[in-house]
């Protein structure tokens, strides 16, 4: 029993996760980045962290200083610095200049100095004597930054010493370490003049003189906490690997029509979309879980001290965010190739914003709340500022950090605190649903790769959420001003068959009574693809509207393979799109199993009973052929039970048994065609639409695959649309041919021989080279008595010959002479030196190349279209496309008073479209052409001058006289 409704999605969703978790684990290098990115970024905030800590080492500006210790045990230097050691003093330099050199009294006081010096003696190369302060003031002028400073002393009397000091007390920086003149070099050279004046003066060389310094107890003044600073733009680029590959992987599914293949066969958009979030969730649960263990690991306080749970809910929140911010990015995007620039983008934007977080804007109160709020949307912001309440909450080792209880408080380091983080946790939960939300709309009104969209008010439509009727799509941008569509012109068919089909049709509709036998009804189907004007920054550009299919009217019973055959653009697929409800159709309707194309409700019924096998693939390569088919037999609600069962024979079915667990990706051609035509037949659709399923199958395998159409015709209808004629003519049990968005014929293969072929082949065989009594010679000469016999019994000259074999095409007219003229044929095979005579109905590639000329013919006579004919003899003339005789002109003479003509011939280019093969001799025109009655060609003014335009024969004309 199939299931239906929320059973049914639920299996969807199920079926969905797994194969998101088969593709991730089979993608292990993406996945691997994506989870342990955060261990390489955490390790290098360790490393900047080490290295700033190294840098302020000896300030104690970034420490709790409770208990200040005193110079005497160390933390402050008394000693007279090396003059090296000073910022900004050029080499060579002293360390100290003195004067007052004059008195042996100073110069004994000076000599104490420098070998009493704590730790270092100071030799004398490195201390200068003047006699005068004005001296030393010269030499300073003279040798600017080659001394720190200079004593002065002056010897009074006995007991009494004055010195003055005299210091470069300009307070500098380098490389980002501040020097304090004063501590650093001021203090210690008044500590070594006042202890050796001190122990002059009392006589005592060992006179203890010890000056204590202390700073005062105080909190760290500078804080800095690496995590708070470099964490949110390195968080951002861990979140940024999943965002990429998020939008990849949303953007490939759309881009390779994987998506539009699952809803052709009843996809859920709710089990698509929370098939998706709730893998990626739970990478992003583990990514976020990773991160905070990571940064445990490398035993940061912002990750030791604040709270798990508080940091765990910051990481998961953001990682969410920004994976509902790709599913609403992805929604824009239709290359997975541009997924890179884009989150590369992405992350320079928000690194521009986290800057301007972490700089202030606008979590402060001299912003206004809407700037807030405003600002809160882009996920990385309000991330930032969480990460900078944590950091700042755990800039030094003793802050206790942020805990649970205390997430709706302010840290003491935020004077002007106006978020906490329990509101930012209430703001991304706020933003993941806007974006969530807004990804499912953008999702909806957004062109999908067919053009179709809903509208921008659909989910106004109460049928939206209740399923009935919210389904109503329109086509052409958002943005676009849709050009207005010309109606198609109404013109009954031309053709007899189409005609009486149009007619069957047109009277059960007006009965509503559908034969049983009917699995569906095509009811004046038109699809016009509707012209936009797409307003860009510099120009607008048009599109003229066009119509793909011109009104159709066809039964397509049960248990029979209808085959669509066509040029290129004939209108084959948009036949197929409209059926499956790919695309909107614009005018008509058509009925399968009961249920109108037109309707929501009909449309859901319908995507429940058919099978697709487009143009295209629909294969994931990292899937297998099995994953494929569980895959595709789940979205069709088939039992779980069954579904081993039912995929097992399909592979054997479509001969994939051997290949059954290799993925997609490295299958062949053929193999994946065969594959997308197994999908097309799981769940035992009662519709099934094969779009060129056997394009790029070797011949066994075609024909392989022909047999398991023929089986399953069996209880379904098929639609097949083909560009091999032998297919269709092996396949169909009905076919119609389609040119220029119209039915130009229809019926079985037999009936379109008969009616469009030429009429019939006749293929003569001749024996080998024989010398047999009574038998002609054999060379080219035997040739010519069956040429001359059949060109004056049937008028016909061959098509094709060769020294053993000749073809005749011989017209439908002749067709009461046959059996006479074969039958003599026969009698005379020993004396015409004939080994075979074949006689066949004319090909369905014939009857193919006829309609399509003649619908080319038709168009090209609507649109005046020439082409250019070159002649043998050298002369150019311009022919309507599609035609078949024509009149040179300016080839009368006396010999031809009615001039010469050709028969020209066409065949299909790569495109579709007719082109000349070549043409006949130039032949005497017949008596019996009405000269006067040939159509006249349109549009001679815009031909190139000097160019003849031939003209029109009508075929019946010329066989007339035959
Ligand atoms: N979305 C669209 N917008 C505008 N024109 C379209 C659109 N899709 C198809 N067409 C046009 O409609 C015409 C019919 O296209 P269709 O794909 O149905 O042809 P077909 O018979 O399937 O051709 P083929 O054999 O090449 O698959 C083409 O001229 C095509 O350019």
């Amino acid at each position: 029993m199939v299931r239906r409704g929320v059973g049914l999605a639920g299996q969807q969703y199920a079926a969905l996760v797994r194969k998101n978790a088969t593709v991730t684990w089979r993608q292990k290098q993406s996945t691997v980045v994506q989870l342990l990115s955060s261990l390489f970024f955490i390790f290098l905030i360790f490393c900047i962290d080490k290295a700033v800590r190294q840098r302020f080492e000896a300030s104690t500006a970034y420490k709790n200083v409770r208990e200040p210790l005193t110079s005497s045990s160390g933390t402050m230097a008394t000693s007279i610095p090396p003059c090296e050691r000073k910022f900004f003093v050029k080499t060579p330099c002293y360390d100290f200049l003195w004067s007052g050199d004059s008195s042996p009294r100073v110069a004994s006081i000076v000599q104490a100095i420098m070998a009493n010096n704590p730790g270092r003696p100071i030799p004398s190369s490195k201390v200068l004597s003047f006699p005068t302060p004005a001296d030393v003031d010269d030499w300073l002028l003279a040798n600017p930054m080659h001394c720190p400073g200079a004593l002065h002393f002056t010897v009074k009397n006995a007991t009494v010493i004055a010195y003055g000091i005299q210091t470069n007390s300009t307070a500098v920086s380098r490389r980002g370490d501040y020097e304090d003149p004063t501590f650093k070099f001021q203090i210690p050279l008044q500590l070594a003049a006042e202890r050796e004046i001190a122990r002059s003066l009392i006589g005592d060389p060992n006179f203890v003189w010890n000056v204590g310094i202390k700073e005062f107890a105080h909190p760290a003044t500078e804080t800095f906490s690496a995590v708070g600073q470099a964490g949110p733009t390195f968080f951002l680029a861990i979140a940024m690997f999943g965002f990429v590959f998020q939008i990849s992987s949303l953007v490939t599914e759309k881009e390779l029509k994987l998506r539009q293949a699952m809803s052709i066969m009843g996809l859920y958009e709710s089990a698509y979309w929370l098939s998706w979030f709730t893998w990626e969730a739970m990478l992003t649960l583990i990514s976020a879980l990773l991160t905070v263990l990571f940064g445990m690991m490398f035993q940061f306080d912002f990750f030791k001290n604040n709270s798990f749970i508080v940091l765990f809910l910051v990481f998961f929140l953001f990682q969410l965010n920004m994976l509902t911010f790709a599913f609403m990015i992805s929604t824009f995007i239709s290359k997975a190739s541009s997924a890179t620039t884009v989150g590369f983008s992405i992350f320079i934007i928000g690194f521009l914003t986290q800057l301007v977080t972490t700089f202030g804007f606008p979590y402060s109160d001299t912003y206004k709340s809407y700037f807030r709020a405003i600002w809160s949307l882009f996920p990385p912001n309000l991330f930032a500022k969480a990460v900078n309440i944590l950091g700042d909450a755990t800039s030094t080792p003793e802050d206790p950090g942020v805990s649970w209880g205390r997430i709706n408080q302010c840290t003491y380091r935020e004077p002007d605190c106006v978020i906490t983080i329990e509101t930012i946790y209430k703001w991304l939960i706020t933003t993941f649903f806007v974006w969530f939300i807004l990804a499912i709309y953008f999702d909806n009104i957004i062109p999908n790769a067919n053009g179709v969209r809903k509208s921008a008010f659909y989910f106004l439509n109460p049928g939206y959420w209740t399923g009935r009727g919210g389904t109503k799509v329109r086509e052409g941008s958002i943005c676009s001003c849709m050009g207005s569509t010309p109606p198609v012109e109404e013109t009954s068919p031309t053709d007899e068959d189409v005609l009486a089909e149009e007619m069957v049709v047109k009277q059960t509709k007006e009965g509503d009574d559908i034969d049983p036998n009917v699995a569906v009804q095509v009811r004046g189907l038109t699809k016009t693809y509707p012209g936009t004007v797409n307003v860009g920054c510099c120009k607008c550009k048009r599109t003229s509207p066009y119509h793909a299919v011109k009104g159709t009217w066809v039964n397509l019973a049960k248990d029979q393979l209808f085959c669509l055959l066509g040029p290129n653009g004939a209108g084959k697929t948009t036949v197929i799109n409209c059926l499956t409800g790919i695309t909107p159709i614009t005018g008509g309707d058509a009925i399968i199993y009961g249920n109108s194309v037109r309707s929501s409700i009909g449309m859901a019924n319908i995507r429940r009973m058919i099978g697709v096998c487009p143009q295209f693939d629909i294969l994931w390569d990292a899937l297998t052929a099995v994953e494929h088919l569980a895959l595709f037999a789940s979205i069709k609600g088939l039992p779980h039970t069954e579904i081993k069962a039912v995929v097992g024979k399909s592979l054997a079915e479509v001969k994939l048994t051997q290949a059954a667990h290799v993925r997609a990706g490295s299958f062949s051609g053929g193999m994946k065609r065969r594959l997308s035509v197994a999908i097309a037949l799981i769940g035992d659709p009662k519709l099934v639409f094969l779009d060129e399923p056997t394009t790029g199958m070797d011949p066994i395998t075609r024909r392989h695959v022909w047999d398991i159409i023929e089986d399953a015709k069996k209880g379904r209808a098929i639609v097949l649309t083909t560009h091999s004629m032998e297919e269709a003519d092996i396949l169909s049990d009905r076919i119609a041919i389609m040119a220029k968005g119209k039915f130009r014929c229809i019926g079985t293969s037999i009936r379109l021989k008969s009616r469009f072929g030429t009429g019939y082949i006749a293929n003569i065989n001749f024996s080998a080279a024989t010398s047999l009594p009574g038998v002609v010679s054999s060379d080219d000469s035997r040739l010519e008595p069956v040429k001359r016999f059949f060109y004056q019994r049937l008028g016909v000259k061959p098509k094709e010959e060769n020294k053993s074999f000749l073809t005749f095409v011989i017209p439908r007219e002749k067709e009461p002479l046959l059996t006479s003229f074969f039958g003599e044929l026969q009698d005379r095979e020993r004396e015409f030196g004939i080994s075979d005579i074949q006689l066949g109905l004319t090909t369905l590639e014939e009857v193919f190349l006829n309609i399509a000329k003649q619908a080319e013919l038709e168009s090209s006579a609507a649109e005046g279209t020439l082409v250019t004919l070159n002649l043998t003899s050298g002369t150019s003339i311009q022919v309507p496309k599609g035609v078949r005789f024509v009149g040179i002109p300016g080839t009368e003479s006396e010999e031809n008073p009615r001039g010469l003509m050709v028969e020209v011939f066409w065949e299909a280019d790569d495109a579709g479209s007719l082109c000349i093969a070549g043409h006949s001799p130039e032949t005497p025109i017949p008596a019996n052409v009405d000269l006067n009655r040939t159509p006249s060609l349109s549009r001679r003014a815009s031909l190139p001058r000097g160019t003849p335009v031939g003209f029109v024969i009508e075929p019946s004309q010329i066989q007339n006289q035959s």
